[in-house]
């Protein structure tokens, strides 16, 4: 009793904010392997961490032995197979506003006349029945992606990416990848859907559209060469026909949010670039 009052006597503001900081980094933690495979291994962890000291209040040695050997050996194990959950965990700190640049960085005006050239692009497609696939980068870089295809660092013209998918021309396989206004390679290979509960119907263009999704925060528009119908996958899930209302409602909001979407790191840039100016 006397300790926990020494305590609460001597606590400093800097302990409170130090505990502050604890508590918000072990609930965003949580919040972020909610509904994961993740969450069973953290309650798996904390019952073995409860059993092993109650093992060794009760003096129950060989219990205790093994279970402390356990946990050594599990710390390994964890990384090796949670290296999925690990790595997105890490990018999704990376990915903080403050370290962070827009993923568009486009006037209004830029903005619209991308969204123009792509619904054209995508109304052309769909309707002659000419197979697409475009990847949108975001914050998550897919420079490892765009090097399996052919760099193009072009303008978003409906032109051009109507040249890229055309049937039978070198660049029509594979994937466009787009970051802002520029198409930035073409023909590139992306890793296919682990989800296994897909419909078998499902091909692979369209698995390769949800693969690439589910291991980064990119958006990808698919027409299918079968049916002309345009889907959209993002964060692992597939959105089939979509109408060209909502895929356009869907491209302006993604074109329009390059101001709010800025990071701390590039407001500031930008505030120091305009009083350089000045
Ligand atoms: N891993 C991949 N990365 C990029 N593009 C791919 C990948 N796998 C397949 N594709 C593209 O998908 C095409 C094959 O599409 P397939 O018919 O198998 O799929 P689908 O989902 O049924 O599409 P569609 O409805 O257009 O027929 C390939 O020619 C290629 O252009």
């Amino acid at each position: 009793m006397e300790t926990i009052r020494d305590i609460a006597l001597n606590i400093r503001i800097r302990d409170l904010i130090d505990m502050g900081i604890v508590a918000f980094v072990i609930y965003k933690i949580f919040m972020l392997i909610r509904e994961t495979r993740a969450e069973q291994l953290l309650k798996g962890i904390l019952i073995l961490l409860v059993v092993t000291q109650l093992s060794k209040s009760l003096e129950l040695y060989t219990i205790y032995w093994t279970l402390e050997k356990t946990m050594n050996y599990g710390v390994i194990a964890i990384f090796i197979v949670f290296q999925n959950e690990l790595r997105k965990g890490l990018e999704y700190i990376g990915r903080t506003k403050f370290f962070t640049d827009s993923i568009v960085n486009s006037d209004a005006e830029a903005g619209e006349k991308v969204v123009e050239e792509l619904m054209e692009t995508i109304r052309s497609l769909s309707q002659q029945k000419i197979g697409g696939l475009v990847v949108f980068e975001r914050e998550i870089g897919l420079n490892e992606i765009a090097e399996t295809g052919v760099s193009i660092n072009g303008d978003i013209t409906a032109n051009l990416l109507g040249n890229i998918f055309y049937p039978n021309t070198p660049l029509h396989d594979g994937a466009v990848i787009i970051k802002g206004n520029k198409i930035k390679a073409a023909g590139c290979f992306l890793p296919l859907s682990e989800n296994y509960s897909l419909n078998k119907t499902i091909g692979t263009r369209h698995r390769a559209a949800l693969g690439i999704t589910e291991i980064s925060d990119c958006l990808t528009l698919i027409v299918s060469e079968e049916t002309g119908i345009v889907s959209i996958a993002e964060r692992g899930k597939l959105m089939r026909a979509i109408d060209m209302i909502e895929l356009k409602g869907k491209l302006a909001e993604m074109y329009s949010s390059g101001e709010k979407k800025k990071g701390m790191l590039a407001r500031w840039r930008n505030r120091n670039e305009k009083n350089k100016v000045k």
